[in-house]
């Protein structure tokens, strides 16, 4: 599609193109940076101690690849919101290291953290989240408005245009549906153009249809836009979306699949249902 979108107020063409050019084909390195967009080495993440000791997290290893679409799976309370929180650094790790490109994020401190998540990664929830007095186009600017960074044009207008939104740009949630609400919400974490997106059921609020149209917009943005997605699901059919799904059971990785149909990511769920979590 090509439509033309006009982003009022803001000016400047070119770079966000050349990145979603350069950035095309998946997990390639792009502007020099780094294959992997992420790494956890041996993280363990354990709540409470003594007899009510619970370990979330065992000695996890994973890397994620950048420019890939990536689903956690696995059975409640298997770690998947854990993980993805480590990895996202909304939540510290009790030992292990993790890594977001050349960052070690274990190791800042509160107020570098928090700079590097603002600045570096987005954030797609279950809730919008989006301001009801805004309207569209100011809740996804939003973040940068208040970091006092000028979104880039062109950039702007291809991510609007990705997640279908240029005619509903001067709507206010209210006016919108839950799932062009939660498109709103995947724009303002593309505009950033974040290292890294996370999703915790992105979907998880929004009937099939609309959720499908969210999820197809994520794979868009993968494809197109040469972004790095992590999403936690419950959904076989969210996981078939992805490139890569990462199983959990008893805070470990147990298996993945690459490229998987919802059929084959439902199997996989029914026999680690029916072999018991202790692969
Ligand atoms: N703040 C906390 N305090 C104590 N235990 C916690 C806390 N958060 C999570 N846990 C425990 O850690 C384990 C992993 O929880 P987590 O929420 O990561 O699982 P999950 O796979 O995301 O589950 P669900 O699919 O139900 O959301 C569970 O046993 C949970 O009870």
């Amino acid at each position: 599609m090509t439509t033309a979108v006009t982003i009022p107020g803001h000016g400047g063409e070119g770079e966000g193109a050349a990145r979603s050019a350069s950035m095309r084909g998946g997990g390639r390195a792009a502007g020099g940076r780094t294959a992997v967009a992420a790494r956890a080495r041996q993280i363990v993440k354990a709540y409470g101690a003594g007899e009510t000791r619970v370990v979330a997290l065992d000695h996890v290893d994973v890397d994620i690849a950048r420019g890939q679409f990536t689903a956690i799976m696995g059975p409640s309370g298997s770690g998947k919101s854990t993980l993805m929180h480590c990895l996202a650094g909304l939540d510290t790790v009790s030992s292990g290291q993790i890594f977001l490109d050349e960052t070690e994020i274990t190791g800042l401190k509160d107020k570098k953290l928090t700079q590097f998540r603002r600045d570096r990664i987005g954030f797609i929830f279950q809730a919008f989240n989006l301001l009801p007095t805004l309207n569209a186009l100011e809740n996804i600017t939003l973040p940068m408005d208040i970091a006092g960074r000028r979104p880039d044009a062109a950039w702007l207008r291809q991510v609007v245009e990705t997640v279908g939104l240029a005619e509903r740009l001067k709507h206010r949630p209210t006016e919108l549906s839950g799932g062009q609400q939660q498109r709103v919400a995947v724009a303002r974490a593309l505009a950033a153009r974040p290292e890294i997106i996370f999703g915790d059921e992105p979907t998880g609020n929004l009937d099939s249809r609309a959720g499908a149209e969210v999820l197809s917009f994520l794979r868009r943005s993968v494809d197109e836009l040469g972004q790095t997605i992590v999403m936690v699901t419950h959904d076989p059919v969210a996981a078939s979306y992805a490139d890569r799904v990462l199983y959990l059971a008893d805070g470990r990785i147990v298996d993945e699949m690459h490229n998987p149909t919802a059929d084959q990511v439902l199997d996989r769920m029914k026999d680690f249902d029916s072999r018991g979590r202790t692969s």
